[in-house]
């Protein structure tokens, strides 16, 4: 089962987030903070080694982040949570995997890839939209493929669909959502969903 976020401002803004008159400036400050939420809550169990500090008064134990951490947004909705996740944790390295569904057949096609060095890091594979499954599968494979063992998948909608194929495919890699919605029409968008995220994000 995925983990929901079930704070009470993240029921808040994923409701102005769905309202179909929300305008892209308003929806992506409401993107960045859902984002936040959700890395805050997939990042609770990170490794942490203990360090000396010096505080002005004393020498005292403090802890630090013991591992690296990644972030690999599926582009182009993706891109849209990279940021708050930066700003929280400076040191974070970026991948991108661009994917793109085609509008019949609604399959994934890769069209690029970058990756920093994944070997021992923690990766946070991150898109909105977490559909079909068939984007954050192929996305998982590839992160796979180049080295990275320690993964979480962060959504801020998913349908049922999406959640089987995740945990049918990769059933180590625990998934983060702000909302686990109804189901899939016809042309597997999400129901009630918010209509085509990258879309809505990017004004197009
Ligand atoms: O679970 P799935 O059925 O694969 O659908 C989800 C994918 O669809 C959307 O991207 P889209 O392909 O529309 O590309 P975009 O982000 O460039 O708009 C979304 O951002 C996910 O990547
Ligand atoms: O509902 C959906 C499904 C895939 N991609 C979107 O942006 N929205
Ligand atoms: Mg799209």
């Amino acid at each position: 089962m995925p983990h929901l976020i079930k704070h009470p401002l993240a029921l808040h803004v994923i409701t102005r987030l769905r309202e179909k008159t929300t305008k892209p400036a308003e929806f992506r400050s409401l993107c960045h903070h859902l984002s936040m939420l959700l890395a805050l809550e997939a990042t609770r169990d990170l490794a942490m080694r203990e360090v000396a500090v010096n505080t002005p008064l004393e020498a005292c134990i403090g802890h630090e982040l013991a591992r690296p951490l990644v972030v690999v947004p599926i582009l182009r909705a993706g891109l849209g949570m990279v940021e708050p996740i930066v700003a929280m944790f400076p040191d974070v390295s970026v991948g991108y995997i661009g994917l793109e569904r085609d509008h019949e057949t609604a399959m994934a096609r890769n069209y690029y890839c970058k990756m920093p060095p994944l070997a021992g890091t923690r990766v946070m594979v991150v898109d909105p939209m977490l559909a079909t499954g068939g984007s954050a599968v192929q996305a998982i494979d590839v992160v796979k493929q180049k080295g990275g063992g320690e993964i979480c998948m962060l959504n801020v909608v998913a349908a049922p669909e999406g959640v089987k194929a995740i945990e049918d495919a990769h059933p180590d890699v625990p998934i983060y959502t702000c909302a686990l919605d109804r189901a899939l029409n016809d042309k597997k968008y999400i129901l009630p969903g918010l209509g085509d995220f990258g879309d809505r994000l990017y004004g197009t």
